[in-house]
């Protein structure tokens, strides 16, 4: 879809929104305060997103499920001419982590041209499986043992060296014990599935698959970058209350069906991130966390996964005053 990829000036636009994301958020880091951490980013990033020449729209939205602030799903940005680009969102994935200033935690957006990214809908939730080394053989229908020796044969190595991430929450905890009956490496994690998931789908033995069930939102975001690291990912809803289920249903929801990659995001997408805290990409591929300088600009790491581009890296500093820079210094 060469002819609607967003040209270069206009990726790094998007990039310097999760930039001044992160570079508004930088002097909360550690400081306990999730909330306003959510806050502050997503002032910074609308504030970003407004001037871009596109005729914006956010397709997912995050923060819902936990009445953070958030982007809404259906909001309308840039300056209304220009390529018709929908946006996922997560102003920054990891609240929890950047507040108690552990790694993993991300200030990420997703684009891709109109129409190409999964609908959630009202989905809170998704049982994520992402793979390395592509593999479309793998499905979440499978016994985990069935999946895991289907991985070890296709990337040629016994399942006792493969290791898989999984959330830690109780949701999980079947999925965590059936990984390790296999023989294979648990990767527990707490919280920032994005960058965990980028690991799994990176093709460097990192880690090689991620399994469970985590933010919707945040599948959306991964599918987007999957395709450009080479890996694999399927997904199915699974709500976590009676409320969440009973409002997939009311929207015709097929809550059976496993939904494969090419559908999660049909076409070409752009994942754009910049790390709050330092992040793990993928083997050689650390981002450092923001950091505020004694003249309050702020240096931010981030990256592009992309077609053509899987994880080309960036840092950047942004000065207190630059327009597209820190919009006010928070400390
Ligand atoms: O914390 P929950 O409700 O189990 O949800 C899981 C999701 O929360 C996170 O751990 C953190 O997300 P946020 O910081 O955006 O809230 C995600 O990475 C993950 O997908
Ligand atoms: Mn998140």
């Amino acid at each position: 879809m060469i002819e609607r990829a967003p040209d270069t000036d206009l990726l790094d636009g998007f990039l310097d929104a999760t930039r001044a994301a992160a570079a508004a958020v930088a002097g909360l880091v550690g400081g306990g305060d999730g909330m306003r951490i959510d806050g502050v980013a997503v002032d910074a990033l609308r504030r970003a997103l407004e001037s871009l020449p596109v005729d914006g729209r956010v397709v997912v939205g995050e923060g819902e499920k936990d009445q953070a602030p958030m982007l809404f799903v259906g909001e309308r940005f840039g300056m209304g001419s220009g390529p018709a680009i929908d946006l996922a969102v997560d102003p920054v994935d990891g609240t929890k982590l950047a507040a108690s200033g552990k790694p993993d935690s991300v200030a990420v957006i997703a684009i891709a041209p109109r129409g190409a990214m999964f609908d959630i809908g009202p989905a809170y939730y998704l049982e994520k499986l992402v793979a390395a080394g592509g593999g479309r053989e793998l499905s979440l229908a499978d016994p985990i043992v069935v999946t895991l020796d289907r991985l070890a044969a296709r990337l040629g190595r016994p399942v006792e060296q493969l290791r898989v991430a999984v959330q830690e929450r109780p949701r999980n905890a079947a999925t965590a014990q059936a990984v390790t009956a296999a023989g294979a490496g648990l990767v527990s994690f707490m919280d920032g599935d994005v960058a965990l998931s980028l690991r799994a789908a990176a093709a460097d033995g990192d880690l090689d698959l991620l399994l469970g069930v985590g933010g919707a939102p945040e599948g959306i975001l991964t599918a987007a970058a999957v395709r450009a690291l080479g890996g694999w990912m399927t997904a199915r809803f699974a709500p976590q209350s009676p409320e969440e289920r009973a409002r997939l249903v009311e929207a015709g929801t097929d809550l059976d069906r496993e939904v494969p990659l090419d559908e999660l995001c049909r076409d070409d997408a752009w994942l754009l991130l910049s790390a709050v805290t330092s992040t793990a990409l993928a083997a050689g591929h650390e981002l450092a966390g923001v950091r505020l300088e004694d003249d309050g600009s702020a240096i931010v790491e981030s990256v592009v996964v992309g077609p053509g581009s899987p994880l080309t890296r960036s840092r950047k500093r942004l000065d207190r005053d630059a327009p597209s820079g820190l919009p006010s210094p928070v400390r």
